[in-house]
C-alpha cells in the first residue's frame, strides 16, 4: 500500500487528517484520523464504501448513519480513525450491488441476492485494513463494529481488539428486513434487537 498524500479535512465534527493510500490494484483507500493514535488503544472504524448510503442518503442500509456516528465518537474522544475501504457492495462493486437491490426489490434478501448473482454473501477482504493498521503503527484498537467476521479477520492477523464498541443506528422502515437478514445470516450482533 503506497502512501499518496495527506491533508487537513475539516468536517462538522472535527478537523480530521485525510490520508490516501494506493493498493497494488490501483484502488485508493482512505484514512480519516484525529489526534495522536499512539498510546492507549484508539477508537477505530473499518468502514466499507457504500456510495448510496454514505453519500446519497439511501435508507436501504445503515452505512451513512454508522459513518456519521463513528466520526462523532472519534471527535468526542479527540482521537481515533476511520479506515474507509473502497470495497463497495461488500466487495462486489456498485453496479452489482444495484443488481442485488433489483433482486431484493423482487423479494430476495441481501444474501440470496448476492448468491443469485454468483457472488459469496460477503466478498470483502480485510487484508487492506490490516495493512493500513500496520502503516499507522496500530496493533491494539477499540473497534466500532457489529460484525463478528470483521473481528475474527482482524484478530487472526494479530490485531488485538481491546474492546468492541457497538455501532447501532439508522434502523428505519426501509432497512428493517436488511438489518434482520444481516443478523440472521451474517451473524451481526445487534444488541437492541
Ligand atoms: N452486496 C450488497 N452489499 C450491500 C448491501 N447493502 C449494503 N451493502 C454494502 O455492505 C457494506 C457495509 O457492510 P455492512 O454489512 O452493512 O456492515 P459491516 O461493515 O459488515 O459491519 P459493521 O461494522 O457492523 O457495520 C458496504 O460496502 C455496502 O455498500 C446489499 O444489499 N448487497
Ligand atoms: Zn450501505
Amino acid at each position: 500500500m503506497e502512501r499518496i498524500a495527506e491533508a487537513k479535512l475539516p468536517t462538522p465534527f472535527a478537523e480530521f487528517r485525510i490520508t490516501v493510500f494506493k493498493a497494488p490494484d490501483g484502488k485508493e483507500h482512505v484514512v480519516i484520523a484525529l489526534g495522536d493514535l499512539s498510546g492507549a488503544p484508539p477508537l477505530i472504524r473499518v468502514h466499507s464504501e457504500c456510495l448510496t448510503g454514505d453519500a446519497l442518503f439511501s435508507l436501504r442500509c445503515d452505512c451513512g448513519a454508522q459513518l456519521n456516528i463513528a466520526l462523532q465518537k472519534i471527535a468526542a474522544e479527540g482521537r481515533g480513525a476511520v479506515l474507509y475501504l473502497r470495497q463497495e457492495g461488500r466487495g462486489i462493486g456498485l453496479g452489482n450491488k444495484i443488481r442485488a437491490y433489483e433482486l431484493q426489490d423482487l423479494g430476495a434478501d441481501t444474501v440470496e441476492a448476492n448468491h443469485q448473482l454468483g457472488f459469496p454473501a460477503d466478498a470483502r477482504e480485510y487484508g487492506l485494513a490490516i495493512e493500513l493498521l500496520h502503516q499507522l503503527g496500530l496493533c491494539h484498537i477499540r473497534l466500532m463494529t457489529n460484525n463478528p467476521r470483521k473481528l475474527d479477520a482482524l484478530t487472526k492477523e494479530g490485531i488485538v481488539i481491546d474492546e468492541r464498541v457497538p455501532i447501532e443506528s439508522g434502523r428505519n422502515p426501509y432497512n428493517e428486513k436488511y438489518l434482520d437478514a444481516k443478523a440472521a445470516k451474517l451473524g451481526h450482533l445487534f444488541e437492541s434487537h
